[in-house]
């Protein structure tokens, strides 16, 4: 899907203004597998937010394949995170409670019967080889292996689009690697991917790089 971004700001108005991204324009192709870098605190997770229609702006407009995200209602808004969207983390997001299958199926259960989303689950769990912990619950494993859980549950309703906030801030070298290959398959199967991160060795992985200082776009 292509996601076109026109002077798009967001200004957070607490009890400080904060302009935390300003007039950003960008498209980002089908495809494209986009590393968006910067200091802490640049706005690079408000732009992902913005992306995945997870915040207002204040001004500006999106485009997702031609759809006008910032004129859709709450409820289309929810319709369109829940079918376009995926979104993994750097400190994962699991559910400590469900098990490694059920933390998989939990945002498809209102949406398919228990049978296809437990076999859709399971396809995903092999595909990223963790299938073997399927009953464990995600406090018995690494890092590594609950990144690739939360890839499996951010996969389940096939999105089109995959955010990824700092996805390897936690992993050592080599589940790094890991978690950056499997992004990499993701993006050929048609899904365009963009992660925020602050390591190099991951944003040289992706198509392009983009740096963001002070909520503007420094290069792209
Ligand atoms: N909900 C909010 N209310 C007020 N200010 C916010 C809010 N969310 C983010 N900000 C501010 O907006 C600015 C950009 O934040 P953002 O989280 O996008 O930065 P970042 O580049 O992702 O930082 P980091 O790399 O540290 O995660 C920061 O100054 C932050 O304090």
């Amino acid at each position: 899907m292509t996601i076109e971004l026109h002077n798009v700001s967001v200004t957070f108005d607490g009890v400080e203004k904060v302009e935390a991204i300003k007039n950003i324009s960008l498209t980002i192709d089908h495809k494209e597998c986009l590393a968006i870098l910067g200091p802490s605190g640049s706005g690079k997770t408000t732009l992902l937010n913005v992306i995945g229609g997870m915040l207002p702006l204040t001004n500006g407009e999106i485009f997702v394949d031609g759809q006008a995200i910032h004129r859709l209602t709450a409820s289309e808004l929810q319709t369109f995170r829940r079918t376009k969207i995926g979104y993994i983390f750097q400190d994962y997001r699991l559910f400590d409670q469900f098990t490694v299958l059920e933390n998989v199926m939990l945002p498809q259960w209102p949406y398919d019967s228990k049978k296809t989303n437990e076999e859709k689950a399971r396809g995903l769990l092999e595909d990223l080889q963790i299938s073997h912990r399927e009953k464990a619950f995600p406090s018995l494993l690494s890092g590594g292996e609950k990144q690739r859980v939360a890839i499996a549950r951010a996969m389940l309703h096939q999105p089109d689009i995959l955010l990824c906030d700092e996805p390897t801030g936690n992993l050592d070298a080599d589940n790094r690697n890991n978690v950056m290959e499997i992004i990499e398959e993701i993006r050929k199967q048609g899904i365009t991917i963009i992660i925020v991160t602050h390591d190099q060795e991951v944003a040289k992985r992706g198509t392009r790089e983009l740096f963001i200082r002070d909520g503007e776009l420094a290069s792209g």
